[in-house]
Protein backbone atom coordinates (compact mmCIF):
# COMPACT_ATOMS: atom_id res chain seq x y z
CA UNK A 1 0.00 0.00 0.00
CA UNK A 2 3.02 2.18 -0.80
CA UNK A 3 0.49 4.94 -2.27
CA UNK A 4 -1.23 5.50 0.83
CA UNK A 5 1.84 5.85 3.48
CA UNK A 6 2.52 9.46 4.10
CA UNK A 7 6.58 8.66 3.28
CA UNK A 8 5.15 8.69 -0.31
CA UNK A 9 1.70 10.71 0.11
CA UNK A 10 0.66 13.46 -2.50
CA UNK A 11 0.01 15.48 0.44
CA UNK A 12 2.55 18.97 0.51
CA UNK A 13 4.47 18.16 4.08
CA UNK A 14 3.13 21.70 5.16
CA UNK A 15 -0.22 20.13 5.05
CA UNK A 16 -1.35 17.89 8.07
CA UNK A 17 -4.80 15.93 6.81
CA UNK A 18 -6.50 14.21 9.22
CA UNK A 19 -8.33 11.73 8.80
CA UNK A 20 -10.33 9.76 11.45
CA UNK A 21 -11.72 6.46 11.54
CA UNK A 22 -14.90 5.39 13.29
CA UNK A 23 -15.37 1.97 13.90
CA UNK A 24 -17.71 -0.16 16.50
CA UNK A 25 -19.93 -3.81 16.35
CA UNK A 26 -22.87 -3.54 13.66
CA UNK A 27 -25.54 -1.96 15.81
CA UNK A 28 -23.81 0.31 17.99
CA UNK A 29 -24.88 3.45 15.91
CA UNK A 30 -22.33 4.21 13.77
CA UNK A 31 -24.76 5.45 11.06
CA UNK A 32 -26.71 6.97 13.44
CA UNK A 33 -24.09 9.44 14.72
CA UNK A 34 -22.67 10.26 11.83
CA UNK A 35 -25.79 11.28 10.57
CA UNK A 36 -26.86 13.16 12.97
CA UNK A 37 -23.41 15.37 12.58
CA UNK A 38 -23.68 15.47 9.40
CA UNK A 39 -27.50 16.99 9.53
CA UNK A 40 -25.66 19.56 12.18
CA UNK A 41 -22.62 20.43 10.32
CA UNK A 42 -23.59 19.17 7.05
CA UNK A 43 -19.82 20.16 4.86
CA UNK A 44 -18.03 17.38 7.19
CA UNK A 45 -16.70 14.91 4.22
CA UNK A 46 -18.04 11.32 4.69
CA UNK A 47 -16.37 8.62 2.68
CA UNK A 48 -19.07 6.47 0.49
CA UNK A 49 -17.60 2.83 0.68
CA UNK A 50 -18.18 0.55 -2.42
CA UNK A 51 -20.04 -2.93 -0.95
CA UNK A 52 -21.23 -5.80 -2.97
CA UNK A 53 -23.98 -6.02 0.12
CA UNK A 54 -27.98 -5.58 -1.36
CA UNK A 55 -28.96 -2.08 -0.61
CA UNK A 56 -31.33 -1.97 2.29
CA UNK A 57 -34.86 -0.28 1.80
CA UNK A 58 -33.99 3.69 1.73
CA UNK A 59 -30.25 2.89 1.02
CA UNK A 60 -29.42 4.83 -2.24
CA UNK A 61 -26.76 4.42 -4.88
CA UNK A 62 -23.67 6.72 -4.51
CA UNK A 63 -24.88 8.01 -0.98
CA UNK A 64 -25.05 5.18 1.35
CA UNK A 65 -22.45 3.20 -0.52
CA UNK A 66 -21.40 2.06 -4.33
CA UNK A 67 -23.34 -0.70 -4.59
CA UNK A 68 -21.43 -3.15 -6.84
CA UNK A 69 -21.72 -7.01 -7.68
CA UNK A 70 -18.57 -9.57 -7.09
CA UNK A 71 -16.71 -8.47 -10.33
CA UNK A 72 -17.52 -4.95 -10.34
CA UNK A 73 -15.72 -5.48 -6.80
CA UNK A 74 -12.40 -7.53 -7.51
CA UNK A 75 -12.08 -5.22 -10.58
CA UNK A 76 -11.90 -2.05 -8.20
CA UNK A 77 -9.18 -4.65 -5.99
CA UNK A 78 -7.02 -5.58 -9.29
CA UNK A 79 -6.75 -1.82 -10.08
CA UNK A 80 -6.00 -0.51 -6.95
CA UNK A 81 -8.67 1.91 -6.36
CA UNK A 82 -9.49 1.01 -3.00
CA UNK A 83 -7.21 2.35 0.48
CA UNK A 84 -8.64 -0.51 2.25
CA UNK A 85 -11.64 -3.39 2.02
CA UNK A 86 -12.46 -6.73 4.01
CA UNK A 87 -15.03 -9.02 4.04
CA UNK A 88 -17.64 -8.15 7.03
CA UNK A 89 -20.51 -11.31 7.54
CA UNK A 90 -20.43 -12.27 4.26
CA UNK A 91 -20.16 -8.96 2.15
CA UNK A 92 -17.32 -6.90 0.83
CA UNK A 93 -16.44 -3.37 1.47
CA UNK A 94 -13.93 -1.15 0.75
CA UNK A 95 -12.84 2.55 0.81
CA UNK A 96 -12.57 4.73 -2.83
CA UNK A 97 -9.09 5.40 -2.58
CA UNK A 98 -9.10 8.79 -4.67
CA UNK A 99 -11.65 10.28 -3.07
CA UNK A 100 -10.06 10.04 0.07
CA UNK A 101 -6.66 11.46 -0.82
CA UNK A 102 -8.33 14.09 -2.74
CA UNK A 103 -9.61 15.45 0.04
CA UNK A 104 -6.75 15.14 2.33
CA UNK A 105 -4.59 16.96 -0.19
CA UNK A 106 -6.69 19.81 0.19
CA UNK A 107 -6.44 19.75 4.09
CA UNK A 108 -10.02 18.82 4.76
CA UNK A 109 -10.76 16.64 7.25
CA UNK A 110 -11.88 12.93 6.51
CA UNK A 111 -14.16 10.33 8.33
CA UNK A 112 -14.12 6.61 7.13
CA UNK A 113 -17.21 4.33 8.89
CA UNK A 114 -15.68 1.27 8.67
CA UNK A 115 -15.07 -1.91 10.23
CA UNK A 116 -11.87 -2.94 12.36
CA UNK A 117 -10.01 -4.87 9.91
CA UNK A 118 -10.23 -1.75 7.79
CA UNK A 119 -9.38 0.24 10.48
CA UNK A 120 -6.52 -1.62 11.52
CA UNK A 121 -5.35 -1.12 7.43
CA UNK A 122 -5.90 2.05 7.24
CA UNK A 123 -3.55 2.12 10.78
CA UNK A 124 -0.89 0.48 8.90
CA UNK A 125 -0.76 2.74 5.91
CA UNK A 126 -1.61 6.40 7.63
CA UNK A 127 0.44 6.94 10.32
CA UNK A 128 -1.18 9.88 11.55
CA UNK A 129 -5.53 8.40 11.15
CA UNK A 130 -6.86 9.05 14.48
CA UNK A 131 -8.93 5.88 14.85
CA UNK A 132 -12.53 6.20 16.96
CA UNK A 133 -14.35 3.29 18.70
CA UNK A 134 -17.63 3.37 18.94
CA UNK A 135 -18.51 1.23 22.19
CA UNK A 136 -22.07 0.09 22.88
CA UNK A 137 -23.69 0.97 26.76
CA UNK A 138 -23.96 -3.05 27.24
CA UNK A 139 -24.05 -5.96 25.12
CA UNK A 140 -27.82 -6.41 26.06
CA UNK A 141 -28.21 -2.46 24.49
CA UNK A 142 -26.13 -3.89 21.41
CA UNK A 143 -28.49 -6.86 20.44
CA UNK A 144 -31.28 -4.71 21.14
CA UNK A 145 -29.83 -1.96 18.60
CA UNK A 146 -29.07 -4.32 15.86
CA UNK A 147 -32.01 -6.87 16.48
CA UNK A 148 -34.41 -3.88 16.29
CA UNK A 149 -33.67 -2.39 13.41
CA UNK A 150 -35.38 -4.85 11.76
CA UNK A 151 -32.68 -4.73 8.00
CA UNK A 152 -30.74 -8.48 9.03
CA UNK A 153 -32.35 -12.06 8.56
CA UNK A 154 -31.63 -14.19 12.04
CA UNK A 155 -28.42 -15.74 10.78
CA UNK A 156 -27.02 -12.52 9.79
CA UNK A 157 -27.64 -11.25 12.94
CA UNK A 158 -25.55 -13.95 14.35
CA UNK A 159 -22.87 -13.72 12.02
CA UNK A 160 -22.74 -9.76 13.02
CA UNK A 161 -22.97 -10.79 16.52
CA UNK A 162 -20.25 -12.67 16.49
CA UNK A 163 -18.03 -10.13 15.07
CA UNK A 164 -18.93 -7.93 17.81
CA UNK A 165 -17.40 -10.15 20.28
CA UNK A 166 -13.94 -9.63 18.24
CA UNK A 167 -14.56 -5.90 17.69
CA UNK A 168 -15.20 -5.19 21.16
CA UNK A 169 -12.33 -7.25 22.14
CA UNK A 170 -10.08 -4.68 20.22
CA UNK A 171 -11.01 -1.57 21.84
CA UNK A 172 -7.72 -0.89 23.31
CA UNK A 173 -6.41 -0.55 19.49
CA UNK A 174 -8.09 2.85 19.10
CA UNK A 175 -6.91 6.10 20.05
CA UNK A 176 -10.50 7.27 21.72
CA UNK A 177 -13.45 5.20 23.47
CA UNK A 178 -16.76 7.25 22.80
CA UNK A 179 -19.67 5.07 24.29
CA UNK A 180 -23.18 5.91 22.46
CA UNK A 181 -25.52 6.57 24.89
CA UNK A 182 -26.84 10.21 23.35
CA UNK A 183 -26.24 10.16 19.70
CA UNK A 184 -26.14 14.21 20.29
CA UNK A 185 -23.83 13.69 22.74
CA UNK A 186 -21.39 11.48 20.78
CA UNK A 187 -22.10 13.54 17.47
CA UNK A 188 -20.44 16.68 19.41
CA UNK A 189 -17.62 14.75 20.66
CA UNK A 190 -16.17 13.05 17.36
CA UNK A 191 -17.07 16.34 15.47
CA UNK A 192 -14.63 18.09 18.03
CA UNK A 193 -12.22 14.77 17.77
CA UNK A 194 -11.98 15.01 13.94
CA UNK A 195 -11.13 19.02 14.88
CA UNK A 196 -8.22 18.38 16.65
CA UNK A 197 -4.89 19.00 15.39
N1 LIG B 1 -27.75 6.27 21.19
C1 LIG B 1 -28.68 5.45 20.71
N2 LIG B 1 -29.72 5.09 21.51
C2 LIG B 1 -30.68 4.24 21.06
N3 LIG B 1 -30.71 3.70 19.82
C3 LIG B 1 -29.69 4.02 18.99
C4 LIG B 1 -28.65 4.91 19.38
N4 LIG B 1 -27.79 5.03 18.34
C5 LIG B 1 -28.28 4.27 17.34
N5 LIG B 1 -29.43 3.67 17.72
C6 LIG B 1 -30.25 2.73 16.93
O1 LIG B 1 -29.49 1.53 16.79
C7 LIG B 1 -29.75 0.92 15.53
C8 LIG B 1 -28.41 0.65 14.83
O2 LIG B 1 -27.84 1.90 14.47
P1 LIG B 1 -26.94 2.06 13.18
O3 LIG B 1 -27.61 1.45 12.00
O4 LIG B 1 -26.57 3.50 13.09
O5 LIG B 1 -25.68 1.19 13.60
P2 LIG B 1 -24.30 0.95 12.84
O6 LIG B 1 -23.26 0.90 13.88
O7 LIG B 1 -24.14 1.94 11.74
O8 LIG B 1 -24.53 -0.50 12.25
P3 LIG B 1 -23.82 -1.27 11.03
O9 LIG B 1 -22.37 -1.37 11.36
O10 LIG B 1 -24.52 -2.58 11.01
O11 LIG B 1 -24.07 -0.48 9.78
C9 LIG B 1 -30.67 1.85 14.75
O12 LIG B 1 -32.00 1.37 14.83
C10 LIG B 1 -30.52 3.19 15.50
O13 LIG B 1 -31.69 3.97 15.42
N1 LIG C 1 -13.41 -2.28 6.03
C1 LIG C 1 -14.51 -1.61 5.65
N2 LIG C 1 -15.64 -1.73 6.35
C2 LIG C 1 -16.71 -1.01 5.95
C3 LIG C 1 -16.67 -0.16 4.84
N3 LIG C 1 -17.89 0.41 4.69
C4 LIG C 1 -18.64 -0.05 5.69
N4 LIG C 1 -17.94 -0.90 6.46
C5 LIG C 1 -18.37 -1.62 7.66
O1 LIG C 1 -19.04 -2.80 7.32
C6 LIG C 1 -19.88 -3.19 8.41
C7 LIG C 1 -21.25 -3.55 7.90
O2 LIG C 1 -21.88 -2.45 7.30
P1 LIG C 1 -23.45 -2.49 6.91
O3 LIG C 1 -23.73 -1.19 6.22
O4 LIG C 1 -23.66 -3.69 6.05
O5 LIG C 1 -24.20 -2.62 8.21
C8 LIG C 1 -19.91 -1.99 9.36
O6 LIG C 1 -19.00 -2.26 10.43
C9 LIG C 1 -19.38 -0.87 8.51
O7 LIG C 1 -18.75 0.14 9.27
C10 LIG C 1 -15.44 -0.05 4.11
O8 LIG C 1 -15.31 0.68 3.13
N5 LIG C 1 -14.40 -0.79 4.56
Amino acid sequence: MAATSRGTSPVPPDVRPRLTVLSGPSGVGKSTVVAHMRSVHPEVWLSVSATTRKPRPGERNGVHYFFVDDEEFDKLIANGELLEWAEFAGNRYGTPRRAVLDRLEAGEPVLLEIDLQGARLVRQSMDDARLVFLAPPSWEELVRRLTGRGTEAPEVIERRLDAAKVELAAEAEFDTTLVNTSVEDVARELLALMLQA
